[in-house]
């Protein structure tokens, strides 16, 4: 936790929409007059595309088929804890970009595959803001949610993750069906071990579930859309949540556990703008008077 320089962390699997939801915080940030420093998780892995095949290769050979960008060893996290750590002690700190394809090298003068160099934080921001892999794990070697102050889940169900990260690796990144449907499998043993057990550690998740059949994902047509899909949120702690505000204020959702609602898929970015501004409205007072 670090009140005066604090961090949000939301934390997905690959697909899930951390940077779609980044969106709806920018809109956040700006209405609030709130000034945000990011980073991206991609930043944070080990290796570039050529040497993490040469890795995974390497280690193939040996017997080990469990490791992934998903795995603690393929990623930075003591780099990016550092960065946890020295952003809320100080406010700075440094962070890079990992170019996954041609849009993104030209944004970045990078080549796809590749990392641009480290470049400082802008000075005088009020909160830093991650999105990623990793920014809630909690293991041996690191304690990133213990030095994130606002964590935030964003898990569909594996079906419509699946969908999601096959239809966006087409799309955008050059990837067939098969070569996804090889990776989602060669990550299944770090999903379950280093990013799932994250979504215990976070304060608010939110999952989006289809109405519709997904039940082969890998055949899919289109990402089924919020108004197919329902959000279930769920708060770790929801004392101090006006739940009759929020149920009042969303048409269409109810409560279905003492710490959860439900809504409909389309209004998930006002749910998100309803409960997320006032917490990070708090965040940044609090960090003021500190
Ligand atoms: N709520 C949503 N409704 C419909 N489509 C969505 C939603 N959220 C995400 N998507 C779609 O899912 C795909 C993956 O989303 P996104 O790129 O945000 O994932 P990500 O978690 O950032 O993935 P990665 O970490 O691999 O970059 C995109 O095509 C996006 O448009
Ligand atoms: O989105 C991802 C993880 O969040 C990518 O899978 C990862 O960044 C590696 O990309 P690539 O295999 O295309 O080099």
């Amino acid at each position: 936790m670090s009140k005066k320089h604090p961090i949000i962390s939301v934390v997905g699997s690959s697909g899930a929409g951390t940077s779609t939801v980044k969106n709806t915080f920018d809109q956040i940030f700006r209405r609030e007059g709130i000034k945000a420093v990011s980073i991206e998780g991609d930043a944070f892995h080990r290796f570039n595309r050529a040497d993490m095949k040469a890795e995974l290769e390497n280690r193939y050979r040996a017997g080990d088929q469990g490791f992934s960008h998903f795995s603690f060893e393929a990623n930075e996290l003591g780099e990016l804890e550092r960065v946890f750590r020295d952003y809320g002690e100080t406010g700075k700190g440094k962070t890079r970009h990992y170019v996954h394809d041609d849009i993104e090298a030209e944004r970045y003068g990078t080549a796809p595959g590749h990392f641009t160099d480290w470049a400082d934080f802008e000075g005088g921001s009020d909160l830093l803001f991650y999105e990623g892999l990793h920014g809630c794990v909690v293991n041996d070697a690191v304690d990133l949610a213990g030095l994130a102050d606002l964590k935030i889940g964003v898990v569909p169900v594996i079906n419509l993750e699946w969908i999601q990260k096959i239809h966006r690796d087409r799309a955008q990144r050059g990837y067939s069906t098969e070569a996804v449907t090889d990776v989602i499998l060669r990550r299944m043993h770090s999903y379950v071990n280093c990013i799932v057990p994250q979504f215990s550690q976070t304060d608010i998740n939110f999952q989006r579930v289809p109405v519709v059949d997904t039940s082969n994902p890998f055949i899919a047509r289109w990402i089924p859309t919020p108004d197919e899909s329902l959000v279930v949120i769920r708060f770790k702690n929801p004392r101090g949540i006006d739940f009759p505000y929020l149920t009042s204020m969303i048409s269409g959702s109810w409560m279905s556990r003492a710490n959860s609602i439900v809504i409909p898929g389309n209004k998930q970015d006002l749910a998100m703008q309803l409960i997320l501004t006032p917490l990070i409205e708090r965040l940044v007072r609090e960090a003021k008077r500190a």
